[in-house]
């Protein structure tokens, strides 16, 4: 684009030539009503154009459909150029060819059979309503150097933009380098904090030699090809919705958000609605793997529109993990904030599994074993039990720092950043007991009053675990009874939640993206793919069940002893709680109901009458 005489027809052509694309000069297309009227000498008017600049679109959707075209056109004002990109907005670049108005004169006019009054170009100079997202070529260089120009600002493009280059950040954008994509990463500035973060982090890999480093928004946003993708790798809560206000004036219609951190799934759903209502598309997309994982290949769990997917699911499929048949162990979960909500299930089983091992960390801490000593034990339990977590905890109590070991010079305050939290909160809200994941977030909690438990050993003694004898084979069935418990609540809060907000969730693909790359793989996990293409629940499940037979007197023996011994195990003790309560017919609930109607007049159904009708007593009576 640009105004009469600016060289668009020849530069056009050599860049079409240039690219091997089709060239099309938009003069040829005028209806034979504005040639006529061009002809006598009268100006076309912004209703002759507009037929036109839809024909101009319509050849330009046409080549689209095969690959792409040069197509020139002066487009002097941006609604021409609104009309010129109706419904392909973000599969267009703009080139603007620009000089100023002596030159372009007396080119034209150098020109063989060529005389344009200057009022003419004038006026195209006045009707001229400069682009701002467009490549900008001065004409004062030559062909061959505009040519050049726009190549490399062409090229400059990258496919895929990363914002935030914290832990996970910085780990993903190498992740994607090394899958060949081009990229441009962003980290806010912070004066004298964080300064050109993104520039020192790309000097440092020799990986990045190709991605784009910017601590300037608007820049970031305008190196990356539209549609673009974007993806946020910061922390939850305000700071997304910050990031997002920043960057929106940047966007385009059509551009692509994928939130990576760990969102609240109704937070996420807000921002799809909100971003939507902007034309903007939005992906909850929760990532596992820690630092290692978004490294050499995460689990990643996106959600929103299937269409949007499908724009970045190259990307994302691309860096994830692969599973042991090779499929990658990224899957679009569903709408919404599903994958959000996917994500902090998976945090919370991820909670328990780590409570877990901390449990059996104390009862072994109990039988005075050193941290050696336990890993010797946990490393032959891995004969029995392929886990990430189990294989680190092993790694952990190894580490010596200056001749002791790490471990016991760790204060035992667990820390949480939320998604533990709202796994607890949306197991209550949906009631389903996930027991293990509430008593796994409150072991956090408890550990955190670390003055008020010293004040408690002195003022009620120290727990008296002196006499504990441990069997191993019991503290290993005992742990594996549990684990099978962890998975089959956080699997059931899962498929609750997909009833409750019509998501649609598949069990069995959620557990194979799980079995490589994120935090919570296991041998478990695989079995459990194959558990849910059978069935929804892992307790009737003939294999599951047998194996929880056969490890129940275990898990019951150690929890008696742990508790005899005052060893806190609010996991292990739970988990047996647990199949006790749900394998028990008759239960102790109708003494509740009796309770509520008592002082509440709540009212409660009889087992002598099977038609559901409610029953009032007046018990004082
Ligand atoms: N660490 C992990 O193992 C995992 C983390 N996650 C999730 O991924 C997300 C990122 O985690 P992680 O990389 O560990 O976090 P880090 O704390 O390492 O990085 C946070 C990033 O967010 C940026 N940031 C913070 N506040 C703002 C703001 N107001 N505006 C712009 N940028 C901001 C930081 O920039 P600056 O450096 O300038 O402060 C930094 O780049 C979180 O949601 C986390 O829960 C998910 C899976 C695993
Ligand atoms: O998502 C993760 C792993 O899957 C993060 O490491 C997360 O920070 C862990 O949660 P928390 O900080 O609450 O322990």
């Amino acid at each position: 684009m640009g105004v009469s005489g600016v060289g668009k027809s020849t530069i056009g052509q050599l860049l079409a030539d240039e690219m091997n694309l089709p060239f099309f000069d938009g003069d040829n297309y005028h209806s034979k009503h504005n040639v006529e009227k061009m002809s006598s000498g009268e100006s076309l008017n912004d209703d002759d154009r507009h037929g036109w600049l839809s024909t101009l679109n319509q050849l330009i959707k046409e080549q689209l459909k095969n690959n792409s075209c040069i197509l020139v056109c002066s487009a002097l004002k941006n609604k021409y150029r609104e009309l010129l990109s109706d419904g392909i907005l973000n599969e267009i670049e703009w080139i603007y060819l620009f000089g100023d108005f002596d030159t372009i004169y007396n080119r034209i006019n150098k020109r063989k059979n060529h005389f344009m009054p200057s009022e003419l170009l004038k006026s195209q100079f006045d009707t001229l309503e400069k682009p701002t997202n467009a490549i900008t070529c001065n004409i004062d260089n030559s062909p061959k150097e505009i040519i050049e120009n726009i190549k490399k600002e062409l090229m400059k493009k990258s496919e895929f933009g990363l914002l935030g280059l914290g832990v996970m950040g910085k780990s993903l954008c190498i992740n994607l380098s090394n899958n060949g994509f081009k990229i441009s990463m962003y980290n806010r500035h912070v004066d004298g904090v964080e300064e050109h973060v993104a520039l020192k982090f790309k000097k440092k890999h020799t990986e990045l030699s190709s991605a784009l480093p910017f601590d300037n928004l608007e820049e970031f946003v305008n190196s990356i090809q539209k549609p673009r993708k974007i993806m946020f790798m910061v922390n939850a809560g305000k700071t997304i919705d910050a990031v997002i206000e920043n960057i929106l004036p940047y966007l385009s219609e059509g551009d692509i958000i994928i939130d990576g951190g760990n969102s609240n799934y109704n937070s996420t759903k807000e921002r799809f609605e909100y971003l939507k209502s902007k034309n903007i598309h939005f992906i909850g997309a929760g990532v596992s793997g820690g630092e290692e994982g978004a490294l050499k290949g995460p689990s990643i769990m996106p959600s929103g529109s299937r269409e949007a997917y499908k724009s970045v699911q190259p990307f994302l499929e691309s860096i994830a993990s692969h599973d042991r048949n090779g499929l990658p162990c990224c899957a679009y979960i569903g709408p919404e904030g599903s994958g959000h909500f996917v994500k902090m299930i998976h945090n919370g089983i991820e909670y328990v599994e780590m409570q877990l091992l901390a449990e059996v960390f104390s009862i072994f801490k109990a039988t005075r074993k050193t941290p050696d000593e336990i890993a010797e034990v946990l490393e032959i339990w891995k004969k029995d039990v392929d886990s990430y977590l189990l294989n680190i905890t092993i790694d952990i109590l190894r580490k010596k720092e200056n001749n002791d070991w790490l471990i016991n010079n760790i204060l035992d305050k667990a820390g949480n950043k939320g998604t533990g939290n709202w796994a607890t909160i949306a197991t209550a809200e949906l009631g389903i007991p996930s027991t293990l994941i509430a008593s796994s977030l409150f072991a956090r909690y408890t550990s955190s009053f670390k003055e008020d438990r010293i004040k408690a050993n002195i003022s009620f003694g120290n727990n008296d675990s002196s006499n504990i004898k441990i069997d191993l084979i019991d503290l290993l069935n005992a742990y594996q009874f549990a684990r099978i418990i962890n998975h089959y609540q956080g699997f059931k809060l899962i498929e609750e939640a997909s009833k409750f907000h019509k998501w649609n969730l598949n069990l069995s693909e959620i557990a194979r993206i799980w079995t490589s790359g994120c935090i919570i793989k296991s041998d478990l996990m695989a079995v459990l793919v194959e558990v849910f293409k059978k069935s929804k629940s892992i307790l009737i499940n003939e294999s599951i069940k047998q194996q929880l037979q056969v490890l129940r007197p275990s898990a019951n023996k150690l929890v008696s002893q742990c508790i005899l011994n005052e060893i806190a195990i609010p996991c292990l003790s739970e988990s047996v709680n647990f199949l006790n309560t749900y394998t028990t017919a008759d239960s102790s609930a109708n003494l509740i109901q009796a309770q509520r109607d008592y002082f509440g007049a709540h009212t409660y159904q009889r087992t002598d009458d099977d038609s559901g009708k409610f029953y009032h007593t007046n018990w004082k009576n």
